[in-house]
């Protein structure tokens, strides 16, 4: 029988030590649990991650030195176990019997003694151990260092609430297929079901749940009723605003969550397009369950002569290629997996694709760019930089603080994840 303690040390060690990312070992992992345990690999995971540098120092100040090379597996499995003792309502004994019981699987049942001592001088020495961790800026928010100083110098007011809000759980938001039923009225169903949520005018096709819940007990989630999909990712198709008839190009699509937001909208001809051939099935199998129709190709936004069959487009939206350091709250293996070199490579990819994509839209046509990103240099400076080198481009207030000195929308992530958008319109 797999052992989740053990599973999730190999996990950690896949994606920390080996840079593959969560989303892809979490389920290979969870494959091997029965289903009752796969909750806690996936919260043992999340954990250890949101709260990996002050673990790190812990260790560093408990072992005499880091466990190294094969044994590696060994260090991930000690964060599992202080984790546990510092953040679960596990009972203590159980937390330290359990990690040790990993090792078993682990193949390593002579680690024994250390883990076990490591384990119960954390318990003995907690107090100081936190004191001197917390006066460490990266142990203290439990970011990278370089993520840090680009958040102080954007944000120089509300950096630290952003890291803080990175350290929380996300909420669950639905966002209610109008083609099925209005947002009022699913509502309603949900009530019937008992689930409990919160209706936010903002968001004309948000409800967010008051606790998640799996999706299978959604009403009529299987015949397209609803989609999981955060509230600040449900403004990209509104920003757009499809019309019946229009020719849409989505061109970094995959998994299809706006391509299909777009498609409930209007009855428009939509091009998905995305770099990736095996994230383009997803946008197949959600278009499937929504009872929806696009056309899915498979090409570089970057490089239109490689697909682009000649016809103009009247909208066209732009969610690019981006850090995603907005949504670190769902996904923080993303501050291990990125490195501060990425955000230059990204920035110049985004710049090229707004280049080579502005041809292909009608005079007169919108496009909408989006990032989950926080950054600016990916975001507000991305985008003036476009609108100063394009002629024909011009920008589309949001809302009022919306300039062209500093364009768009940004979305800092709290009730929503963090987000940006701004909106230009070709003349
Ligand atoms: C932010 S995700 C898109 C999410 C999607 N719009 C949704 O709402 O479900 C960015 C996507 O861009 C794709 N991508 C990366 N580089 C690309 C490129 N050069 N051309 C087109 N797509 C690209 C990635 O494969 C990824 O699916």
């Amino acid at each position: 029988m797999a052992n989740v303690r053990a599973l999730a040390a190999q996990t950690l060690f896949q994606v920390v030590d080996k840079g593959n990312s969560l989303s892809t070992q979490l389920p290979y992992a969870s494959q091997k649990l029965p289903l009752k345990d796969r909750a806690l690999l996936q919260q043992i995971c999340y954990g250890v991650l949101r709260y990996l540098p002050s673990l790190e120092n812990y260790c560093q100040q408990l072992l005499e030195q880091p466990l190294r090379g094969k044994r590696r597996v060994f260090q991930f499995l000690l964060y599992v176990g202080i984790y546990q003792l510092q953040h679960m309502r596990v009972p203590a004994h159980a937390a330290v019997a359990e990690t040790v019981n990993a090792l078993k699987p682990l193949g390593a049942p002579g680690m024994k003694g250390l883990v076990n001592a490591v384990l119960r001088n954390f318990q003995r020495q907690q107090a100081t151990l936190e004191q001197s961790a917390n006066d460490i800026l990266v142990c203290q928010y439990n970011h990278p260092s370089w993520f840090i100083k680009k958040l102080q110098a954007a944000y120089p007011d509300s950096w630290a609430e952003i890291l803080e809000a990175n350290q929380k759980q996300a909420p669950m938001w639905l966002r209610v297929n109008q083609r099925h039923d209005h947002t009022q009225a699913y509502s309603a169903r949900l009530d019937q079901a008992e689930i409990d949520h919160i209706l936010c005018n903002e968001y004309e096709d948000g409800i967010l749940l008051t606790h998640p819940v799996d999706v299978t007990k959604l009403p009529d989630f299987a015949h397209g009723a609803c989609s999981v999909q955060d509230a600040a990712a449900q403004m990209a198709a509104r920003l757009l605003a499809p019309q019946d008839g229009d020719n849409i190009l989505d061109a970094c699509a995959a998994p299809g969550g706006k391509t299909c937001h777009i498609l409930e909208l209007a009855d428009a001809n939509v091009t998905a397009l995305d770099a990736d051939e095996k994230r383009l099935e997803r946008v197949a199998d959600n278009l499937n369950r929504l009872s929806l129709e696009a056309d899915c190709v498979h090409g570089l936004a970057d490089e239109p002569n490689n697909w682009w069959q000649g016809e103009l487009f009247d909208r066209i939206l732009l969610d690019v290629p981006c850090s995603a350091t907005g949504v670190i709250r769902r996904h923080p293996d993303i501050k291990w997996l990125r490195r501060a070199t990425d955000i230059d490579e990204l920035a110049a990819l985004q710049a090229k694709i707004l280049d080579e994509i502005w041809p292909l839209l009608k005079p007169g046509g919108t496009l909408v760019y989006a990032t989950c990103s926080v950054l600016p240099q990916e975001n507000h400076q991305q985008i003036s930089a476009f609108l100063s080198r394009t002629g024909d481009a011009q920008h589309i207030a949001l809302h009022p603080e919306d300039k062209i000195e500093q364009p768009g929308l940004q979305l800092l992530p709290g009730t929503t994840d963090g987000f940006y958008y701004a909106k230009i319109q070709k003349q």
